[in-house]
């Protein structure tokens, strides 16, 4: 048998032998041929709201549930953190680690941004996702607090003679596993004493039961076809259909409304489901200088805004363009909206909303319609397609894919733009026709008047 097929049968027996029940009706499938490792089908059609599987608690890999010592235990309060170190932990124990036959079935390399080149992270130049990858940070975590803590328990991790440089590797890997497989792990449903647990509340606000749900993690996600969902118990979750799968589909997760760039930095993969939830996220700067050059507000007015947009606790750092048509997202936030009305007032009109304490309405006037429509010809700009480059055709596979993603995230975002752009442009002409048919009107009644 393949490594592969091997991996899959001793952890599916694993699962049995820790109080797992599986329905018959479904398999852990071999979807490589599809780029996406693992994956769970069903053998047989499934009715909504049927158990597809139920995970003890206790064999979710959690801080808690981790043979770290209480020592150990104790020092841990970041929930992140403390998941990387029990992972790392458990890794180090080989066969004699309980969750042994889970790791083998983990990732080990990963195409999400976190292990692109720069030469790669180049392709996706225009998007703000490049800003948002941690490398650094995380690294400086590992530096701050697990690598100590690694060193002065040296036996316990069975990583004494492992190099820094080796233990921070180890460290991104399980990072990178976390943030592509666990799930964060609610307080059980209808159950009233576990819902009046202080524990469970304070942990619940901290985020604190973040764990690895083996099984529940080998779904593939999907937005549009997802088809089960995990719910919580006491004593275990259970993952159930929410419609009717027919045999030989395959059952699917969601990760929620993500832009296909945050699927890409998440979990490594791209796909056009998500492309519905695609965003532009312009910076304030962008449109500080818009509002300067575009509407002609001077420097120190623009200032004196945004100071008393910060005030009134409605300024942010940077806002999302969404696609048009969603549903819970609005195209133009009513946040940037009110920001770029507020740039555009003249100074009289400003300074009267200050007087009474107020903000303008998020109905876009057409000075902030102007200003919107040259963030978005600016954004257009600095958006580059390289999916045609020549230089493709020297890439390995590995490589060959990420160019052909990032080109999928650079063109779900330039629709955003164009979209954008469509409509800031008809709600443009429409200010201007309602202006004209006032003047038209004022005129007329004017007319009357001197009849
Ligand atoms: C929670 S795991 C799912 C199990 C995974 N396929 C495996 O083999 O371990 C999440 C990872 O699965 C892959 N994945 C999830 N949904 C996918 C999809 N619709 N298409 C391709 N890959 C997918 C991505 O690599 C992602 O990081």
């Amino acid at each position: 048998m393949e490594d592969f097929d091997e991996a899959s049968t001793s952890f599916i027996s694993w699962l049995h032998s820790n109080n797992t029940t599986i329905s018959d009706k479904i398999e852990l499938a071999d979807l490589r041929q599809h780029g996406a490792g693992r994956g769970v089908l069903s053998k047989e059609d499934i009715a909504d709201d049927e158990e597809l599987f139920s995970i003890p608690r206790s064999s979710i890999l959690t801080i808690q549930t981790s043979n770290l010592s209480a020592a150990i235990k104790a020092k841990l309060d970041d929930p992140w953190i403390g998941l990387i170190a029990a992972m790392v932990f458990e890794h180090q124990q080989g066969p004699e680690s309980k969750w042994k036959p889970y790791f083998d079935v983990l990732p080990t390399t990963f195409d999400t941004l976190m292990f692109w080149s720069e030469e790669e992270l180049k392709w996706l130049q225009g998007s703000a996702v490049v800003t948002k990858i941690g490398k650094e940070s995380a690294d400086a975590s590992f530096k701050d607090q697990i690598l100590p803590l690694v060193r002065s328990h040296a036996d316990d991790f069975r990583l004494a003679s492992v190099s820094d440089e080796d233990v921070l590797e180890l460290c991104h890997r399980m990072g990178s596993t976390i943030m592509a497989y666990a799930f964060d792990l609610e307080k059980p449903s209808n159950d009233e004493q576990a819902q009046g647990n202080e524990e469970w509340e304070e942990d619940e606000e901290e985020n604190l039961h973040k764990g690895m749900v083996p099984l529940a993690d080998m779904l593939n996600a999907d937005a549009d076809r997802n088809n089960a969902k995990l719910f919580y118990e006491e004593d275990k979750v259970i993952m159930k259909s929410i419609r009717a799968i027919k045999s030989g589909e395959e059952i699917f997760n969601d990760y929620g409304p993500l832009p296909t760039a945050d699927v890409l930095r998440r979990y490594g993969y791209t796909t056009p489901n998500y492309a519905q939830y695609d965003v532009v996220e312009i910076p304030l700067h962008d449109i500080k200088s818009a509002a300067r050059i575009q509407a002609k507000t001077k420097e120190a007015q623009v200032e004196g805004r945004l100071q008393y947009l910060e005030t009134e606790d409605a300024l942010d750092d940077a806002y999302d363009v969404a696609r048009s048509g969603q549903e819970e997202v609005p195209q133009f936030s009513d946040e940037l909206c009110v920001l770029v009305n507020t740039l555009t007032l003249p100074q009289g009109e400003f300074e009267q909303f200050k007087k009474r304490s107020k903000l303008p309405k998020p109905t876009l006037s057409a000075a902030a319609i102007a200003v919107l429509i040259a963030v978005v010809q600016t954004r257009q700009t600095q958006h580059q397609d390289s999916s045609d480059d020549a230089s493709a055709m020297e890439l390995d596979g590995q490589s060959a894919r990420r160019k052909s993603m990032a080109a999928q995230v650079i063109k779900g975002e330039v629709n955003v733009l164009q979209e954008a752009l469509d409509a800031l442009r008809t709600m443009s002409s429409n200010t201007a026709n309602d202006k004209r048919k006032a003047t038209d009107d004022s005129l007329s009644t004017t007319k009357k008047h001197k009849r």
